[in-house]
């Protein structure tokens, strides 16, 4: 395994346990999609790594787009408003569009971004999230169709997650040490 950052307390996931991840949801999506006019729409910015290596583990024609929306800031907490910083810019209309997600939390962006895009009559619209955190009593409920893993309850970083705007680059999914937040 890679040496861990000084700043992370435990790794969750190794780049080893995503790569496995990445390429079981890459061949399902494959299987599914096959025939179809499918699009991945990924968030930015927390979703490029993820985008990245999902697009190559998809073995059939596909379009990519970005959307940014932010909600976080440079904070550990949503704000609770999301907004679109960044549209797209193809047409969805009647294409299988499918919105490639870091993690699912409060799952206020992605309620956001689900109704956002269904009003523009793609055939069909779908989620494909990395990772899926079990927080108690959410009470947005999404059900995205690909899941990477599930996580526990705590504010992780890397594989393009972020704590201001940090650890993006790092290659495996950690828990950060509770005095960085401070
Ligand atoms: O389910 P939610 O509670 O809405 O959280 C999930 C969203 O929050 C993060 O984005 P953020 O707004 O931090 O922007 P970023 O991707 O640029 O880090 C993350 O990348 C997801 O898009
Ligand atoms: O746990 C998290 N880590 C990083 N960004 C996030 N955005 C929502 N939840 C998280
Ligand atoms: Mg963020």
């Amino acid at each position: 395994m890679e040496a861990m950052h000084p700043d992370v307390d435990r790794v969750l996931f190794s780049k080893e346990d995503i790569a496995d991840m990445v390429k079981r949801m890459g061949a399902q999506i494959s299987k599914d999609y096959e025939g179809k006019d499918l699009v991945l729409i990924a968030v930015l910015r927390g979703a490029v790594v993820f985008m990245g290596d999902l697009m190559r583990a998809i073995d059939c024609p596909l379009a990519i787009d970005f959307m940014a929306v932010s909600s976080y800031g440079d904070g550990a907490k949503s704000s609770g408003i999301v907004r679109i910083v960044k549209d797209l810019d193809i047409d969805i209309k009647g294409r299988d569009v499918l919105i490639v997600e870091d993690i699912l939390d409060s799952g206020l962006t992605l309620k956001y971004l689900m109704k956002n895009l269904s009003s523009r009559h793609p055939a069909s619209l779908e989620v494909a999230t990395f990772l899926w955190k079990d927080v108690e009593g959410r009470t947005t409920a999404i059900d995205p169709k690909y899941v990477g893993t599930h996580c526990p309850d705590e504010f992780v970083v890397g594989y393009g997650l972020d704590f201001a705007e940090r650890y993006r680059n790092l290659p495996y999914v950690g828990v950060l040490k509770p005095e960085v937040y401070a």
